[in-house]
This record gives C-alpha cells, structure tokens and sequence, in this order.
C-alpha cells in the first residue's frame, strides 16, 4: 500500500532518516514507535510532503508520491493529524471540519455541502461544540476535531502523530475504539506514531520500531517482547 524504499532525510547539515524502509500493510494499524528523537515525526512529514527527501522513494498504490506536493497526497487518501493537533484555534469547530469538504470533492465522487454525518456519530461532542471556537476546546476535544476533520476527506490511510499526549484517559480509550472501528468496519489503513504501549498494544496490529532514522525490528504487535522494548523502547 505504502512503500518507503531507501529514504533518506536532512535538516540543514544533519541526516535524520539513514536508507529508511517500511512498508505499509493495507488495512492494517502498524505502530511506528521508538525513543524520543529518533525521527518518527520526520518519517510521518516525509509520508506527507511536508519535509523534502534526499533519497529514495516513497509509493502509494504504485503511484510515486515524493514528488508530489501535500495537497496532491490528500488528494491521494492520506489523512494526517499532526502532533499538537493543529487545528485553527479562532474558527469554529463546523469551520474547522468544512475545511476538509473541498479536498473531499476533488477525490470522492461525492461532493457533500455539509459535513457528513458519520464524523459526529464517532466523536458525538464536535456535535454539542459546532459553534465554539476550536480554541476553546479541551486538548482531548481538539484531538477528537482535528481526527474528525481528517475523516472528512474520507481517507484511504490515515497518519496520526502521538494522538494521546496530554490526554485523559476516557478520551484516550475513545480515540482507540474509534481507530478500532474505522479499521475493522472499513478496513481504513493506520499509521500511528505512538509511545504508550498499552495504547499500542491495544490499537496497533503491526509494529514498526525506529533507532537512529532507521527501522530496527518490524513484526506482528503480539510479537513485541520485553527484549525489543528494554532494547529499543525502554528509557
Ligand atoms: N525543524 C528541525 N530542524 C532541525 N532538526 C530537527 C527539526 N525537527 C526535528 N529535528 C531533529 O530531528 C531528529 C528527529 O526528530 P523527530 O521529531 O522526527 O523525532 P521523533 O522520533 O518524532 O521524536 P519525538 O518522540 O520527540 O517527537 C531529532 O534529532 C530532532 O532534534
């Protein structure tokens, strides 16, 4: 579904990404995790387009993505929530989703006017906030918005980066059940950056683990032992 083959990555002078491979299982829930720095949000961005790659290839379907701009990979399927959430504090949360309804048109058949109606029956609260301002959301709530107006473009594959930092854990647990039921009822693809093991363990199905821009161990979640996490987790 998604290949990386060979990629490699700088920041000025400094090389973050060493000949990167990973390959993506279509509809499954793969965990991209590792320590602190080692270039999991890098991976993501350079999925994205949002960071340049010096080498390799990156391929959706077959089709070359490195070369396309961000825009054209929505287009393409992705769905992206960035770390932070980055959702537009003085819109209102209604704004905040329609944002996703023209990339919508352009890769769907469908050109709905108004913001589907799915988006509110997995996270029923951006119903109850629709005319607060997304600023005055709790972070938990913002996450949930900032999934939720990725969802609107009805994505192929869905990248989220560290969607539980700072969250509380009844939102956590919702956030699993909603990845849960997008993958198992729609066979939605997911990449997840994730550090809490138990989130992983629950979500994920595959996990990747990451070591100096490189991708040092990849198996089935089940198979992520105490000897992989001492060595490549544990802090
Ligand atoms: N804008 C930037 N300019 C220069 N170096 C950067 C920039 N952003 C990140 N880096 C460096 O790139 C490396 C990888 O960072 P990245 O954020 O991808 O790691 P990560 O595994 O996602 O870590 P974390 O879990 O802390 O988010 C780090 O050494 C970081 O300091």
């Amino acid at each position: 579904m998604i290949s990386i083959n060979k990629v490699d990555q700088l920041y000025g002078g400094t090389q973050i990404l060493w000949g990167l491979d990973l390959e993506i299982v279509p509809g499954s829930i793969t965990c991209i995790m590792g320590r602190n720095g080692v270039g999991k949000t890098t991976l993501l961005k350079a999925i994205m387009g949002l960071l340049p790659i010096t080498k390799g290839e990156i391929t959706m379907e077959g089709d070359v993505l490195n070369k396309q701009s961000a825009e054209k990979r929505a287009y393409s399927g992705i769905g992206y929530v960035p770390q932070g959430r980055d959702i537009f504090p003085m819109l209102t949360v209604e704004e905040n989703l329609r944002i996703g309804l023209p990339v919508r048109s352009k890769r769907t058949k469908d050109s709905p006017k108004e913001i589907p109606e799915k988006i509110f029956e997995l996270f029923p609260v951006l119903k109850d906030m629709l005319h607060r301002r997304g600023g005055d959301l709790s972070g938990g709530q913002q996450q949930q918005l900032a999934i939720g107006r990725a969802l609107v473009l009805e994505p192929k594959v869905l990248i989220l980066d560290e969607p539980n930092e700072g969250i509380q854990p009844n939102i956590v647990k919702q956030i699993g059940d909603v990845i849960l039921k997008l993958n198992e009822e729609e066979g939605l693809t997911v990449i997840l950056v994730e550090q809490k093991l138990g989130f992983a363990r629950r979500v994920g199905k595959e996990f990747r683990l990451m070591e100096k821009g490189r991708i040092v161990a990849a198996d089935k979640m089940e198979n992520l032992n105490d000897t992989l996490i001492k060595q490549y987790l544990a802090v």
